[in-house]
């Protein structure tokens, strides 16, 4: 649905995007992870023919939309006809409904009144809006105002939608629900690209995660991919405590002795039961074992930190 192949874009002498290279497949739920100016935005901007970046391809439903600083307008306008987006820093009319607000937008895709009506309920029992399609928007509460946000992203029933950071401000019971309603689009078949630089976000919904960092993907696959690999690099953290000081020789684990008889110990997998072989093979006993796993967060970070250069 979204190839883009070695894409460059500058501000000046700001290189936010330095051969981006990213490619989203039909059904997927893909999201776009990425700390702060990392670059998504001006993904985003660039597959939507906002932005003019100055080297790459990319191509929409197989159609290519861009190549080598210029665009195919007649291309991009029929392609965009399939897509919904919610910009970051969108807003609404405070003082129209919901259904009024969608009325508008409807309007503006060529949807005739009917249409319009039929599309505006589909879309407010969606988002869960139906009971207040009559309350102006300017009480809404961030949650409701995304979930509006997200309605008139959909309201020409788009096969791909590209939403950026679509979960930013929202609590707890709202990024769940807001998830909820993105699953229910990959079940009606359709392919959602979302930007976040909150980990917590993509967990649970994606089926492929691509991390950015510096204008460039570094990682693009399943989170338990990603975890996993990380996992094997990052590590165990195993602190060990026992009766007397104990040697180790003979492994390649990095030991540091925090006293005589207190070791951290980093290794590459769950390595208790070597420990416990050790240590009973000198005579000793073991006092406290605590394995620490890093978590996905940690995981994320330390993707982040490496790639910083
Ligand atoms: N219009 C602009 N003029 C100059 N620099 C810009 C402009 N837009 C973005 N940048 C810079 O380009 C880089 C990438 O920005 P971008 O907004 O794409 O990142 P992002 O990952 O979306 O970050 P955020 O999550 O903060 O929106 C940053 O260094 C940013 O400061």
């Amino acid at each position: 649905m979204i190839e883009i192949e070695n894409l460059v874009k500058k501000y000046g002498d700001i290189k936010a995007l330095d051969g981006l290279n990213l490619t989203v497949k039909k059904g997927q739920i893909y999201g776009f992870l990425g700390p702060n100016g990392a670059g998504k935005s001006t993904t985003i901007l660039s597959t939507l023919g906002l932005i003019y970046p100055q080297k790459g391809r990319i191509k929409l439903f197989g159609e290519e939309v861009f190549r080598d600083g210029k665009y195919n307008e007649k291309q991009l306008v029929e392609v965009k006809k399939r897509i919904g987006y919610m910009p970051e820093h969108a807003t609404l009319w405070e003082f129209l409904t919901p259904m009024q607000t969608l009325d508008i937008v409807g309007e503006s895709f060529g949807l005739s009144k009917e249409e319009r009506m039929k599309r505006a309920r589909e879309l407010l029992e969606l988002v869960n809006l139906w009971e207040v399609r009559d309350k102006k928007v300017g009480k809404f509460s961030k949650g409701m105002r995304q979930r509006l946000l997200l309605a008139q992203a959909l309201i020409n029933d788009p096969d791909l939608l590209i939403l950026d950071e679509p979960m930013t401000g929202l609590d707890p019971t709202g990024i769940a629900e807001f998830k909820d309603i993105i699953r229910r689009q990959k079940k009606e078949g359709k392919t959602v690209f979302f930007s976040s630089h909150i980990l917590a976000h993509v967990e649970e919904v994606c089926d492929t995660v691509g991390v950015i960092v510096k204008g460039k993907l570094r990682v693009e696959d399943s989170i338990d991919n990603i975890k996993m690999s990380f996992l094997k690099k990052a590590g165990y953290l195993i602190l060990l405590e026992t009766d007397k000081p104990v040697s180790f020789d003979n492994v390649d684990w990095e030991i540091e002795k925090v006293s005589e008889t207190k070791y951290k110990i980093k290794a590459p997998g769950d390595i208790r039961p070597e420990i416990n072989e050790i240590v009973w093979s000198q005579g000793a006993k073991i006092l406290q074992l605590m394995v620490r796993v890093p978590s996905l967060e940690e995981v994320f970070l330390k993707l982040v930190e490496e790639n910083k250069g």
